[in-house]
């Protein structure tokens, strides 16, 4: 479980931090991300929150986890609009990172250069295992990055793969249960060999 760091480098120092939540789909990133947002709130810290204006599968506005957790949220197109809205917060909350591009990166190190403190949540990897947009850049530059695990639908195991049920080429297909499934790798490695040959 995620420990909040407190306020000592805003209060000493006057610099903030980054905080990454990744995994696959079905992890918990989300309800991670709402978790500490509201712990915030209880602690009477002034909070922001964005979604790329793309992800709208189940609400145009709010962030809502796989088990309708869901929170108010600010969607934008671009990363840069989040440094425009976020001038007088105390935390910065932003789902679904891995669908901006890097200026994200640029956007978040200085909102933490600025004294805030920014928590991301997003896909480490895409449905092929690779990298998706920023989140590589973002997990290094962070000073804190929680990986969290789903459970594989095919046997019961740690899960860190989100399986296309049907292959498609675009990186970016919007979707839950009717297109992906949480798989480990021996599961994810089944699928694809059963998929190649079809
Ligand atoms: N295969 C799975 N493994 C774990 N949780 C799952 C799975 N399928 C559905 N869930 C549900 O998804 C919730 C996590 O949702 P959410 O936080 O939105 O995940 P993420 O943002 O990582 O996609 C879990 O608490 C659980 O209720
Ligand atoms: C693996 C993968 C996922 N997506 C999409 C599918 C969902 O709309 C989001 C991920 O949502 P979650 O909160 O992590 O469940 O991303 C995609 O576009 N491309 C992919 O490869
Ligand atoms: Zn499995």
């Amino acid at each position: 479980m995620f420990i909040e760091p407190g306020t000592r480098h805003t209060k000493d120092r006057g610099t903030g931090w980054i905080e990454v939540i990744s995994g696959s789909m079905f992890s918990g990133k989300t309800e991670e991300l709402i978790r500490r947002l509201n712990r915030a709130r209880i602690a009477n810290l002034n909070v922001e929150i964005f979604k790329p204006g793309i992800d709208v599968r189940y609400d145009e506005e709010d962030i809502v986890s796989h088990n309708k957790n869901s929170i108010r949220s600010t969607p934008v197109n671009m990363a840069e609009e989040i440094l425009l809205y976020s001038g007088s917060c105390d935390v910065v909350g932003i789902d679904e990172a891995q669908f901006f591009d890097d200026a994200l990166v640029d956007v978040v190190n200085k909102l933490a250069d600025a004294g805030k403190r920014v928590i991301l949540a997003g896909l480490d990897m895409d449905s092929n295992g690779v990298p998706f947009g920023p989140m590589p850049h973002l997990m290094a530059v962070a000073e804190y990055v929680t990986k969290v695990h789903a459970i594989c639908v095919n046997c019961g195991e740690i899960a860190h793969y989100s399986f296309r049920k049907s292959a498609s080429e675009s990186q970016i297909l919007l979707g839950e249960h009717d297109v992906y499934e949480a798989r480990c790798r021996s599961c994810y490695l089944e699928g694809q060999k059963i998929q190649k040959n079809e």
